[in-house]
């Protein structure tokens, strides 16, 4: 909301940003613990100009009084629950708690521990540190109405063969050889809005949101890779991008909207030569130079055609 006051117009918000908090819960029956590790940024959105246009702080939240609620709310939190269901309880708590907050933006990045397995069994309370990362963005205003946002971000994904790229654009710049067989890689960053407009009508099921996002990285791996034995064709970062992304809107009916990322990471074709010998190293689709610099960038957002009716 924009205020104005003086011929001069305002747009503020404050919060605190990484908050980094780790939860244990100890009470399941069998001696199993569960972890979890969230960094959270909070920003509200609030009525408290008199801090920006007079030296009056009175309607400020302060922003170390933000960073004490995340400690005091994960403590309340008796049972385990998704990060989704955190950062919207997080949004909550500020927009009923404060008269003057309209709106609180909370995102959280989860770590991701995961339970350790010593010859097959789980273990109850070890775990070891995975790679990509789990986020949820939660917008909550003060009438309940709700924005929320789930991502993964740093699935690096690479299959050897199953892919090329040909019959593009060839002019006077143009080197890159039309190929059938090369390396595909990326780095895939996704995020996708669940279509739940309101905290009251998110489902209640324990960790729905946390299978969702199991699931949602399973059909997007699903589609990148294709069946185990005989993989699937991509004829283009682009190509493959569009299926993982409809693939994630024909699966989950839930999800109404996912944007992704994926850079296209090179493996270049190793070819060294002497005069006096001339195929040294002759690539054969075996030896290449990888590289992250430069890299080519393919992002696009996949959403449903909604009804105007
Ligand atoms: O899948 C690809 N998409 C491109 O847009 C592109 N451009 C390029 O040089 N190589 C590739 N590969």
């Amino acid at each position: 909301m924009a205020e104005e006051a003086d011929g001069i117009k305002l747009e503020q918000r404050h919060g605190k940003a990484r908050v980094r908090v780790a939860r244990v819960w100890r009470n399941d029956h069998n001696g199993s613990h569960h972890f979890v590790e969230w960094n959270v940024s909070i920003s509200l959105l609030s009525h408290c100009l008199s801090s920006y246009h007079r030296d009056d702080n009175s309607d400020i939240v302060a922003t170390d009084t933000m960073k004490n609620t995340v400690y005091v709310k994960a403590k309340e939190c008796g049972d385990r629950l998704s990060v989704e269901e955190f950062a919207i309880l997080i949004g909550k708590h500020f927009c009923s708690f404060y008269p003057q907050v309209y709106t609180a933006i909370v995102n959280i990045i989860e770590k991701p521990w995961e339970r350790v397995s010593i010859d097959g069994k789980p273990h109850l309370h070890g775990f070891k540190l995975g790679t990509e990362k789990h986020t949820v963005e939660a917008t909550v205003l003060k009438s309940g109405a709700l924005n929320l946002t789930s991502g993964i971000v740093g699935l690096a994904l690479l299959k050897t063969t199953q892919s090329g790229f040909e019959k593009f654009v060839r002019d006077k710049y143009t080197i890159l050889p039309d190929t059938q067989e090369r390396m595909l890689a990326t780095e895939v960053n996704a995020s996708w809005r669940y279509s739940y407009e309101s905290v009251m009508s998110i489902p209640t099921k324990e960790l729905y949101f946390t299978k969702k996002f199991m699931d949602v990285k399973k059909v997007l791996m699903e589609t990148f890779f294709g069946p185990p034995e005989t993989g699937v064709y991509s004829p283009s970062v682009q190509r493959t991008l569009y299926l993982m992304g409809s693939a994630v809107l024909r699966r989950f009916a839930d999800v109404s909207l996912i944007h992704l990322k994926m850079p296209n990471i090179h493996f270049l074709p190793v070819n060294l030569s002497t005069k006096e010998n001339p195929s040294m190293v002759k690539f054969k689709d075996d030896v290449y130079l990888p590289t992250d610099e430069p890299h080519g960038s393919i992002e696009a957002t996949v959403s449903r055609i909604t009804s105007k009716l």
